[in-house]
């Protein structure tokens, strides 16, 4: 991609998201880790997807991918790829499936969670992210008993999600999980232009001025700052948890993604310490955490909660198998 002439054009930075668990039909995971499969397979799959690693970190629970298209991150028994753009994900599913079964000791899928938001230009998408009923066409050939979802207005902003849904005997993930997704865009332009070459010289310069070292004192950072613009960062914690940010500053497509599977029983003040950070027009956030998680009661605080001066213009709150799932947009009040 010509990313000089991308600057004033469009870059769609919604990110596909999948997040695969695995499991051990004998129950015996001793020896199984997915971080077995190779680099270089990694590599190649990559390539299916349209995208390659650009930097990479560890630690003892975590693998760490920065991609030239966003993220990815290995542990013992999860494999979550996130790429924006006009990436292929989905290509990547069936030939991940062998190359776990190939090198991991792992034989089964545990749970599998596709989503993302609605592109902003989806005409650009290459197949199979054409639509999300594409989309849904490929997991279904992969996968019985799958469930697809759309939160939020078909026709505006929404979030789509495809789960394994069985309706009986369904094990799941039981240790603790969750995932909170926060999806901003109109965002504050002198901010964004933090996260330009013209403003600064390196990633560590715009982690530093921007304040996303402060979101997580102490956090082990690898960031990555494109060329002339564009912004990419992965933070490792102690646990297995990563946190991972990802910035289009693009003044007419501005988006900037977060992620993290860090527990907390409220995510209010995180939420707050990213309004302050990134300034955005608009967000959607998401949690999902199973029933095991201390995060399971976090959502219902967004039944009250206004973000300060922003006014929420939608709430869903579900249940899929153990898990809850909160999906809200907000809006800045008008001023
Ligand atoms: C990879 S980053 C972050 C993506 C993320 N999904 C988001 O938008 O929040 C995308 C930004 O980097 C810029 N960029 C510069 N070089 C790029 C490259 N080689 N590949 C992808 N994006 C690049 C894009 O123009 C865009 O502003």
């Amino acid at each position: 991609m010509n990313v000089e002439d991308n600057y004033c054009g469009f870059f769609e930075g919604t990110e596909k998201l999948l997040e695969m668990w695995f499991s051990c039909s004998d129950g015996d995971m001793e020896d199984c880790d997915v971080r077995k499969i190779p680099r270089a397979a990694l590599e190649s799959l990559l390539k299916l997807v349209k995208c390659e690693i650009i930097s990479f970190k560890k630690n003892e629970q975590i693998d760490a991918y920065v991609l030239s298209e966003s993220s990815m991150f290995v542990s013992k028994s999860r494999f979550i790829l996130k790429t924006c753009g006009s990436t292929t994900l989905l290509r990547a599913v069936q030939p991940l499936l062998y190359l776990v079964q190939e090198y991991t000791g792992f034989d089964e899928v545990l749970d599998i969670f596709y989503s993302r938001k609605n592109f902003i230009r989806p005409e650009l998408q290459l197949q199979p992210h054409t639509s999300f009923e594409d989309e849904v066409g490929v997991l279904d050939g992969l996968f019985e008993d799958g469930a697809a979802y759309c939160l939020g207005r078909v026709n505006q902003d929404c979030w789509y999600l495809y789960t394994l849904n069985p309706p009986d005997n369904f094990v799941g993930v039981q240790a603790p999980d969750q995932t909170l997704e926060v999806i901003m865009q109109q965002l504050d332009s002198k901010i964004m232009r933090i996260f330009t070459k013209k403003v600064c010289s390196t990633a560590q310069e715009a982690t530093h001025r921007s304040g996303i070292d402060m979101l997580f004192p102490g956090i082990v950072i690898d960031d990555f700052l494109f060329d002339p613009c564009g912004y990419s960062m992965n933070g490792l914690l102690k646990g297995g948890y990563y946190i991972t940010i990802h910035i289009t500053p693009e003044p007419h497509c501005s988006y900037v993604s977060f992620e993290t599977n860090a527990p907390q029983e409220s995510y209010q003040d995180l939420i707050l310490g990213l309004m302050k950070t990134f300034n955005p027009g608009k967000f959607t956030m998401t949690v999902f955490a199973n029933k095991a998680s201390v995060a399971a009661n976090a959502p219902s605080e967004c039944q009250e909660c206004h973000f300060k001066n922003y006014q929420r213009k939608e709430l869903q709150l579900c249940e899929f198998k153990n898990y809850n799932l909160t999906y809200a947009l907000f809006a800045k009040a008008p001023s």
